[in-house]
């Protein structure tokens, strides 16, 4: 583990008219890692990820990328400073196949899929593309096949393996294994600490306890809008996190 802050987000606050979804919440990720974020429902961990990959845009509060403060007003301000998004519906295309996944964007389809695949070479992309999946340990029963004909894990394997393309600094994954078998999960996790191993900072969202411990460097515990805990994760115990995850906000917690 390194002792670097990459992102460092201060006293975050997001309000939706009356509701304060974050009330000064701070986070902290560092390269290299995987830092998992918990919290019950409706504690602000996706609220957060959003304020952090310009998807919100926070009420109050500061960010700073590699110590420098950074305004994310859009997610393209994001990713042109590094930070990339995966999601559990997956933001890629089911008509194409995994290498055209791999390498397409958001933009770049929104753009027009048919101008830009057009423009690439084909055979360099499926060369490539078949060297990251093996680099990242992606197993695939076929790369030929649309995207949308794979296993539920093999497209989820496929999103955050994209994530090394398109991240340079920070990924967020919220719930990525959500829905998935044991052994698809466990496949998912293995891109997930790959991707970690890269230099990146990876931000894992996950209601599941076990996956938390087995996967995550260090965990940080929303509740109620606020920062209520830290933890490293070899040293962490499953009850401290529920502790830590449940009950009324103490005064220090609250000025947190
Ligand atoms: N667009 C919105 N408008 C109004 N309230 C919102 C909006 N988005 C989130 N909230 C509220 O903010 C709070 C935090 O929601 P958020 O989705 O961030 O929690 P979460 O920790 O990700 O929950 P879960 O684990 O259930 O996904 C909730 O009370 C939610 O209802």
């Amino acid at each position: 583990m390194t002792d670097s802050v990459l992102l460092d987000a201060r006293n975050i606050v997001k309000r939706y008219g009356s509701v304060e979804a974050l009330r000064g919440a701070s986070f902290q990720a560092r390269a290299g890692e995987v830092t998992a974020l918990i919290g019950d429902n409706g504690a602000g961990k996706s609220t957060l990820i959003k304020c952090l990959s310009g998807a919100e845009q926070p009420t109050s509060g500061q960010i700073l990328l590699d110590g420098e403060e950074v305004r994310l007003d859009s997610p393209t301000t994001a990713r042109r400073l590094g930070i990339e998004t995966v999601y559990q519906d997956l933001a890629v295309a089911p008509e194409l196949d995994p290498a055209a996944n791999l390498f397409l964007g958001r933009e770049i389809r929104r753009r027009g899929i048919l101008g830009r695949l057009g423009m690439l070479d084909k055979a360099e992309m499926r060369r490539k593309a078949v060297e990251e999946f093996k680099r990242l340990g992606v197993t695939l029963q076929s790369t030929d096949v649309p995207i949308g004909a794979l296993s539920g894990g093999q497209r989820q394997s496929v999103a955050v393996a994209r994530s090394v393309v398109w991240a340079s600094k920070v990924v967020f994954m919220d719930e990525p294994t959500a829905a998935l078998g044991v052994v698809q999960r466990e496949r998912v996790l293995d891109v997930v600490r790959r991707v970690r191993d890269q230099g990146i900072a990876v931000v894992l969202i996950s209601h599941n306890m076990p996956e938390v411990l087995s996967v995550s460097d260090r965990i940080e515990v929303l509740r109620l809008g606020v920062r209520v805990a830290r933890f490293q994760s070899p040293d962490t115990r499953l009850e401290d996190l529920v502790g830590a995850m449940t009950g009324a906000l103490t005064q220090d917690e609250e000025a947190a």
